[in-house]
């Protein structure tokens, strides 16, 4: 009996001074790992290294305005075609990828995007009226905007005017790609027409601004006046 006690008490302080060992080598290890200089420049570099390869480009505009078509048709313009018409209005966001050889590009709609030199991403936002009042909240995470009009909507224009200088004054030096799209319809107004109902001219020159013509084709392919999708590709690579 007395010696079933005194091999009790032997294993319990044997299992203390093990447990003991453990938590003051494991505590040496891990306080090396913190607070050695070189796993605190592993950890800055590893930050710089993602935020360097996180690029958005926001893509925006009225609902209707063919944010998603547009997105579809880069994306794949057959199915764009197939889907021609039949778009629903988006509620909330929409969120879509490309591959392509120099980039991948994943749009999120809600009428936005990303990159470094190989990456891209885009979210869209939807933009009946009440979304629109969320459209600011994307704007901080972006590098680029891109804002469809409908061309051929006339009598929303000014509205779509009020909206761009909205956001443009949230995010004074943020670029923007403003697609001045269906330009296929009749009645749609030419890009300098667009150019003056949008009163791009009182937007200061330090922006980097464009304004391009786009067009779904009856092939669903989307045809701009920055000839084909790999140039529009570049110049948003250029801008982000
Ligand atoms: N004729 C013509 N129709 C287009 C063009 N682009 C889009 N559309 C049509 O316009 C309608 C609206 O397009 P969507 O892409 O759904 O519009 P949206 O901007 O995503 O609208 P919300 O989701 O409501 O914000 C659809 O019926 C499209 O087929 C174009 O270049 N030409
Ligand atoms: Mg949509």
């Amino acid at each position: 009996m007395v010696l079933l006690r005194h091999i009790s008490i032997a294993l319990t302080a044997a299992v203390a001074a093990l447990g003991s060992a453990l938590f003051i080598a494991l505590n040496f290890f891990y306080k090396r790992r913190i607070w050695s200089p070189q796993a605190e420049y592993c950890t800055i570099k590893e930050v710089r290294r993602r935020s360097v390869g996180k690029r958005q480009v926001l893509v925006l505009g009225l609902d209707g305005a063919g944010k998603e078509e547009q997105h579809a048709a880069r994306v794949d313009p057959g199915e764009a075609a197939d889907k021609r018409g039949r778009c629903r209005p988006t509620r909330g966001f929409n969120f879509m990828s490309l591959n392509a050889p120099a980039c991948q590009l994943d749009f999120l709609e809600e009428s936005q995007s990303l990159c470094n030199t190989k990456f891209m991403f885009s979210p869209l936002v939807g933009g009946g009226e009440d979304l629109r009042r969320y459209w600011s909240e994307y704007l901080r995470k972006t590098h680029v905007l891109v804002y469809v009009v409908d061309s051929s909507d006339r009598t929303r224009l000014p509205l779509a005017k009020a909206e761009l200088h909205r956001l443009l004054r949230v995010e004074p030096h943020l670029p923007v790609v403003v697609l001045g799209n269906k330009q296929d319809k009749p009645n749609a107004v030419s890009v300098s027409e667009l150019h003056e109902a949008l009163s791009l001219s009182s937007i200061t020159e330090e922006r980097r601004l464009f304004l391009l013509a786009a067009q779904l084709g009856s092939d669903g392919a989307l045809r701009n006046s920055c000839r084909g999708l790999d140039t529009f590709q570049d110049l948003l690579l250029q801008l982000v």
